[in-house]
Formats: C-alpha cells, sequence, structure tokens
C-alpha cells in the first residue's frame, strides 16, 4: 500500500495495494498491521455508508468533540468525491487551512483524517456512494460543523457544490464564529 503525505499534518492519502486479474481485483482496504506500520494505528468501532443522489451534494464540515471526537478513513464505493479536511485544532500552524483531494471508486484512494480536523465532500457524480470508519461512536451531543462555504476557509469547491446541502448544514457557523474547536495536542 501507498502512503503519502499532505501538507496539514497527520491526515495522510492511503493507496492499497491492487492485485487485478481476469476476473477484476482484489484489495485490502483495511489492514491492521500494515496501516500500524506506517504510524496509522486505530480501533474502528463504527462503519458509516452514505448515498447521495445527486452531483453536487455538498455533506459538511463535520466533526465530534471530545471525548467522541473521531479519526475517519474514508473511500468511495460508487462515483467520485472532492473530500476536503480543515485543521481546526487551534494553536496549529495550520488552522483554518484545508486539503481537498479527490477519491474515486476505480482509483480506491482513501483518506486518513485524524481528530481536530473538520470532514466534508461534494459529491462529483450521480449515486456517489461514500463508505468509512470511525474510531468512536456516533454522538449527537457531541457533533459540530463550520460552514462548507465559508469564504474564509478558501475551498475551491466544483461549480456545482450546493446542489443539496442538509438544512443543518446550511445554518453551520463559518470559522471565525465556531466556539467549539480543538486546541492542538502536544505531539
Ligand atoms: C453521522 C451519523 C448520523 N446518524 C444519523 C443522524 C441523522 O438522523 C442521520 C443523517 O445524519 P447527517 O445528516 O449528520 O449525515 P451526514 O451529513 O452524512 O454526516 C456525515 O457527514 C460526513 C461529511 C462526515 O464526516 C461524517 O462523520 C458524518 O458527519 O443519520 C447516525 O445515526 N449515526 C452517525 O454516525
Amino acid at each position: 500500500m501507498q502512503v503519502t503525505s499532505t501538507p496539514l499534518s497527520d491526515v495522510r492519502l492511503v493507496v492499497p495495494k491492487r492485485f487485478g486479474d481476469a476476473r477484476g481485483y482484489f484489495v485490502e482496504t483495511w489492514n491492521e498491521q500494515a496501516f500500524a506500520l506506517n504510524g496509522l494505528e486505530r480501533r474502528w468501532v463504527q462503519d458509516n455508508q452514505s448515498l447521495s443522489a445527486t452531483p453536487g451534494t455538498v455533506r459538511g464540515l463535520h466533526y465530534q468533540l471530545d471525548p467522541f471526537a473521531q479519526t475517519k478513513l474514508i473511500r468511495v464505493l460508487t462515483g467520485r468525491i472532492l473530500d476536503v479536511a480543515v485543521d481546526v485544532r487551534r494553536g496549529s500552524p495550520t488552522f483554518g487551512q484545508h486539503i481537498a483531494v479527490e477519491l474515486t471508486a476505480g482509483g480506491l484512494e482513501q483518506l486518513f483524517i485524524p481528530a481536530g480536523f473538520a470532514h466534508g465532500f461534494c459529491t462529483l457524480e450521480p449515486d456517489t456512494t461514500v463508505a468509512y470508519k470511525v474510531d468512536a461512536p456516533y454522538s449527537k451531543e457531541c457533533e459540530r460543523a463550520i460552514l462548507w462555504n465559508d469564504p474564509a476557509l478558501g475551498i475551491d469547491w466544483p461549480a456545482l457544490a450546493g446542489a443539496s446541502v442538509s438544512d443543518k448544514d446550511a445554518v453551520a457557523p463559518r470559522l471565525a464564529d465556531a466556539t467549539d474547536l480543538f486546541d492542538m495536542r502536544p505531539a
């Protein structure tokens, strides 16, 4: 498997080794030992999946506060997304900065996003299915959001972004108005 660093420390792009043959391919989408060798050990407690029918559907930017802060390992089962992680750790040298990576069903890319980042995506094709592991359970009380199109974030969303957004996400606060963020944890 190939693990690539990103400009945001601790966010990694992972592409598993593909074993292709006449039938198609086989991949290990999660291998505890191989991920641990790359410093990505986690104990996943929940597998999530969402289907978005309309291209331009935006979900996010979401995070959960402690004690339910989540690392996420994201991949696409059908379709294509622009996946975004925003550093929301106060005191981080990259606070407020983001990365945006295209994840595709065919490319098998996975984005590893630790706690301390808000996560969201825009679907780029109809009927896009996103699957992701999380290492802390869902908590309605601890879930928070940042406005996906907050101009201060400078995210270059595709033109179709916003075709469908949940009522909750449409009224999320901008980063500058968010009261509940993370504090940078000592390395
Ligand atoms: C995230 C989540 C939602 N739900 C429920 C709550 C609600 O009734 C329904 C839909 O929830 P949402 O609108 O929050 O779903 P969605 O907007 O897809 O939320 C997801 O967005 C992406 C970007 C993430 O990073 C995820 O962590 C998660 O926050 O599903 C759970 O039961 N468990 C969960 O883990």
